[in-house]
């Protein structure tokens, strides 16, 4: 038994999926949800971590993150929230390569552990695999870790994390196309391969000493 342990954007699912689909959804939504939802302990807590004294202030700092892609937390658990609600009102649908679903259902049916590990937060991890074109794949995953419960995806220390959550035997493996969160896995003795895949914007990403995977079928456990 292997427990394999997935990144999303980039490695299960494309960058323009997300990028596109997700964010698009998510950026005219932010303004209201905050102005919906401000008293929650939740949102408050939020609210501080940006540290903006208005709404506005808040919608300004979180738009210039998604412009820059910085995956910061505060804006990943309000995009999650939102885009849960997306995912429940039947307004979004994930994305995964072809070669995705197939492998995750046979390493199931094996009888390995799978366990998702992304930016992404939890809230929108799993109806990201309950809404799936090949149907509900989040019943195969039997762990959700984001930059909350487990912490950065580049430090060693979240790998360790996971690794003491997931239990044994053996080293888990991880996937991932950014050479720097497998820097961090393979730092805490995990086993890596970096995931290229034609088109997406890591595909020429140097991956050094990491084994190098273009689709899931490549996989040997
Ligand atoms: C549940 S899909 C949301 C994906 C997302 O917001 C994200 O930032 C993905 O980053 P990853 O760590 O999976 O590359
Ligand atoms: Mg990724």
């Amino acid at each position: 038994m292997t427990a394999i342990v997935l990144d999303i954007e980039g490695t299960t699912s494309s960058t323009e999926s997300v990028h596109v689909g997700l964010y698009a959804y998510a950026r005219p939504r932010l303004g209201p949800y905050l102005e919906a939802h401000r008293e929650e302990p939740a949102v408050r807590a939020v609210l501080a971590e940006i540290g903006a004294a208005t709404t506005e202030e808040a919608v300004k700092a979180l738009h210039a993150w998604m412009d820059g892609d910085v995956k910061a937390t505060p804006l990943k658990t309000l995009q999650g929230r939102i885009w849960a609600e997306g995912f429940a009102a039947g307004e979004l649908t994930s994305h995964f390569f072809p070669d995705v679903p197939p492998a995750l259902r046979a390493w199931h049916a094996a009888g390995h552990r799978l366990a998702v590990f992304s930016s992404g937060s939890v809230a929108s991890q799993r109806p990201w695999f309950a809404h799936s074109p090949y149907g509900d794949l989040s019943a195969l995953v039997g762990d959700w870790f984001d930059t909350v419960n487990a912490g950065p995806k580049r430090e060693a220390g979240s790998y360790a994390r996971i690794a003491a959550a997931l239990g044994g035997p053996g080293a888990p493996l991880f996937l991932s196309d950014v050479p720097a969160e497998l820097d961090a896995a393979a730092a805490a003795g995990w086993r890596t391969a970096g995931v290229r895949r034609p088109g997406e914007p890591n595909a020429t990403a140097p991956f050094g000493p990491h084994p190098v995977i273009a689709t899931f079928e490549e996989i040997d456990l």
